[in-house]
């Protein structure tokens, strides 16, 4: 499949048209935010100036790793901190106790998705992690625990071992060590295969090279402020006639995610799951989700996070490696069942979900109606993002939070929190519907490497005399880590 980026063309009566409403556009906004009118006399929660009145913060978010400005932020303006992008108002919640009390407490007023992304800009409109909080989003959402409940995730055990397997396999025969497209080959197929029950062979094909390229397109999408400009009034006809490039070559990229593997399932009618979220509805391709591809991305991002742990820190492998052989026996592959005897393993999974969690900023939740915290106000319509990185950096809990160190999980009576305290799934009603999948397709992969396989940093890894700089290999989006830069010996 070749993506073609379409080159911005406009005609004349185009620019003429989308100049006029623009105009119209800016001066709805002037009109809305010099009559800004609050019901209240409650305060905001602090925040740094606005630099501008009309346009708030607009411009000025930080768009690089943003986790990192706003966890530097709380030290001065507190865990809750406010910002307003045009009329839109944001909140970044930095702290365990906010998320605890705003997306947990709070659920019931907290628990929207925004809007933007419905405004027909993108084709994942009617994916069900954008769909607004509603009838039919709480049909979907049903689905998708009825399949990835705690309860009934052994059932994909068997593609999970498989995939795994066939991963180690190409590794064996294969000298030019890992690769992050072996890697998405691993975590797209268990995904395509659990949803779609479609075989991916092999990363050639059109479905995961679709899903890296709108991963690497939407590096920014959920970043606070990203999409402000889609809530100006009528912009969504400047986006259909072309004036954003972005939309345009995204657009095909994301439609052969949803509808190639949608139609092959189609014919094939294998799925399960696939037959499961059609049953909801005959409208069926309104009611499907365009996730699980991506999805894999996020896995995949877990997955390669781990292999660079291992190569930054061979000290942790090793005694991975002891644990398991200790346990099971040397030249022995973990199998789920041995979950439970391998604590240190249970530990370097933990950590690799605090060191460098997959979505640092989460998924933002809008809030369907006022809400007060703290003598503070926010408004119905509020954006509220959980600074994961902020709450598995905080040094008061995570001693050295840089620092990759799996023993800071282990407790004296050898237990281990429920997986829903692990904050990279998210939290609240909207908390990450596919946790129990991912967790179990993760550690799986992470048992199997460290069973089978010797991690070892090749030359070419970019050091300096301090050491390497993690964060050259995480993209300023926060998705996806680069594992090109570890070798594998087997
Ligand atoms: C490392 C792997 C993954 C991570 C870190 C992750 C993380 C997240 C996060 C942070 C959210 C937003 C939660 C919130 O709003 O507070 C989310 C939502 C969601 N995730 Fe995941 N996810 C992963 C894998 C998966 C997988 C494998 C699936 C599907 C099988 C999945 C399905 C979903 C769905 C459907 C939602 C939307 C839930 C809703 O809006 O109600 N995720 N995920």
């Amino acid at each position: 499949m070749t993506l073609k980026i379409i080159p911005l063309e406009l005609n004349s009566l185009d620019q003429i048209l989308a100049c006029a409403l623009l105009i119209s556009a800016l001066s709805i906004i002037f009109q809305k935010a010099l009559h800004v009118t609050r019901r209240t006399s409650l305060p905001y929660p602090p925040g740094p100036p606005t630099p501008n009145f009309l346009l708030g913060h607009f411009g000025k978010l930080p768009m690089k790793k943003p986790w990192l400005d706003y966890m530097e932020l709380s030290k001065k303006y507190g865990d809750l901190i406010y910002f307003r992008n045009l009329t839109q108002h944001i909140f970044i919640l930095n702290s365990v106790e906010l998320v605890t009390d705003l997306l947990g407490k709070q659920a019931r007023h907290s628990s929207d998705r925004p809007l933007p992304f419905s405004l027909t800009l993108f084709p994942w409109k009617d994916s069900s992690v954008t769909m607004i909080h509603g009838e039919v989003v709480a049909k979907c959402f049903k689905v998708f625990h009825e399949s990835f409940r705690a309860a009934v995730v052994d059932k994909y055990y068997p593609i999970q071992i498989e995939k795994v397997y066939n991963f180690l396999r190409t590794l064996a025969s294969d000298q030019l060590g890992l690769s992050s497209h072996k890697l998405l080959d691993l975590s797209e197929s268990i995904m395509i295969t659990i949803i779609y029950g479609l075989n991916i062979v092999s990363n050639n094909e059109d479905l995961p090279q679709a899903a890296k390229s709108a991963v690497d397109a939407g590096d920014y999408m959920l970043l606070p402020g990203y999409d402000t400009w889609k809530t100006i009034p009528f912009v969504h006809i400047l986006a259909k006639l072309g004036f954003f490039p972005l939309q345009r070559s995204i657009r095909p990229i994301i439609t052969a995610i949803k509808e190639g593997p949608f139609q092959e399932a189609m014919k094939a009618m294998v799925g399960t799951l696939l037959r499961c979220l059609l049953s909801i509805s005959n409208n069926f391709q309104q009611k499907t989700d365009s996730r699980p591809s991506l999805v894999g991305e996020l896995t995949v991002s877990a997955i390669s996070t781990f292999i660079f742990a291992m190569s930054l820190n061979p000290h942790v492998q090793t005694k991975a490696k002891e644990e398991i052989n200790n346990v099971l026996g040397v030249g022995k592959i973990p199998r789920f069942s041995d979950r439970e005897s391998l604590p240190y393993v249970e530990a370097i999974y933990r950590e690799v979900m605090r060191w460098h969690p997959a979505l640092p900023l989460g998924v933002p939740h809008k809030t369907t109606q006022a809400l007060v915290y703290n003598g503070y106000y926010l408004p119905k319509g509020s954006l509220l993002f959980a600074n994961i990185w902020a709450m598995g950096h905080n040094e008061t809990i995570y001693p050295n939070p840089n620092q990759f160190d799996p023993e800071r999980h282990l407790r004296h009576d050898g237990t281990f929190p429920d997986i829903n305290s692990i904050h990279a799934y998210g939290f609240g009603r909207r908390i990450c519907a596919g946790r129990y999948v991912a967790d179990t397709t993760i550690w799986i992969a992470i048992a199997c490497v460290l069973a089978t396989m010797d991690i070892t940093r090749s030359n070419d890894m970019h050091s300096s005399s301090s050491g390497v700089n993690v964060e050259d290999y995480y993209t300023d989006g926060g998705f996806w880590c680069v594992v090109g830069c570890s070798t594998v010996i087997i």
